[in-house]
């Protein structure tokens, strides 16, 4: 069992400057528009997460502004309102505890993709890398309580891919570390954006089972460096 931690350890704010600096990725790599999105982290060895307050301007972010919440989305401290997403992070954090970062955006293409309710098929090196499969899609779910949650839990369970795109939404993702789920949305954008272009110029072709498998096993593995200093989740997003 687990014990909860307050926010005044030093390893909570360690954690809130990490966040903080994250969600300054998404501006940077155009995943958000003005509040949409958010980055939440679980705080290790505890039933506790750390969660971007709602509606708050990218802008105004300060690792003090983060809100500490348990795992069901009460917060453990006065002041800020938790983001819209809180119980859909909580619940992932509760039914996956490999899972240690997690990430909403409305990035365009990812987010055109769940428009649609279409899977964004294996269909380059990239996507196999990173995702070992289709990225797929998740139910439609409303905002506000755990059900996007459920939606996430059911649709990555046993799925190789740390993103989903929830149907009508926007892409979800998932990582070891916040710092990997930041990259999972990165890349699933970055996958979506490739998919669409090919889209317009003819038929796209899914890679063969064997040659995804073969890629997201090397990407997983053997991919970049493999030293003591090296950052071990890069590269890795299980
Ligand atoms: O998807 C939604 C609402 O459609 C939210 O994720 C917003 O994009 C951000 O909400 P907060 O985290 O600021 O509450």
């Amino acid at each position: 069992m687990t014990s909860p931690t307050t926010s005044n350890d030093a390893e909570v704010q360690a954690l809130r400057r990490e966040v903080c600096a994250l969600h300054q990725e998404l501006v940077r790599w155009g995943l958000v528009a003005w509040t949409s999105g958010n980055v939440s982290a679980r705080v290790p060895g505890t039933q506790l997460m750390l969660i971007k307050p709602s509606g708050v301007s990218y802008d105004a972010l300060t690792p003090e502004t983060l809100v500490l919440t348990d795992l069901h989305g009460t917060p453990q401290q006065d002041g800020a309102t938790p983001s819209s997403d809180t119980g859909a992070h909580g619940y992932v954090y509760r039914a996956m505890p490999d899972v240690g970062g997690i990430v909403h955006t409305h990035s365009p293409y990812a987010t055109a993709w769940a428009a649609r309710s279409e899977p964004i098929p294996c269909a380059v090196t990239a996507i196999a890398d990173e995702f070992g499969a289709e990225i797929p899609v998740g139910p439609f779910a409303m905002i506000g309580n755990d059900e996007i949650g459920r939606g996430i839990v059911d649709t990555l369970s046993g799925h190789p891919s740390p993103a989903v795109l929830m149907a009508q939404h926007g892409p979800f993702t998932i990582g070891p570390t916040p710092r990997a789920a930041v990259k999972a949305a990165v890349m699933c954008e970055d996958a979506a954006r490739t998919i669409h272009l090919a889209r317009q110029q003819g038929q796209v072709e899914p890679l063969p089972p064997e040659h995804i498998a073969a890629l997201h096993h090397r990407y997983q593995n053997v991919y970049g460096q493999r030293t003591e200093h090296s950052d071990p989740t890069e590269g890795r997003n299980q």
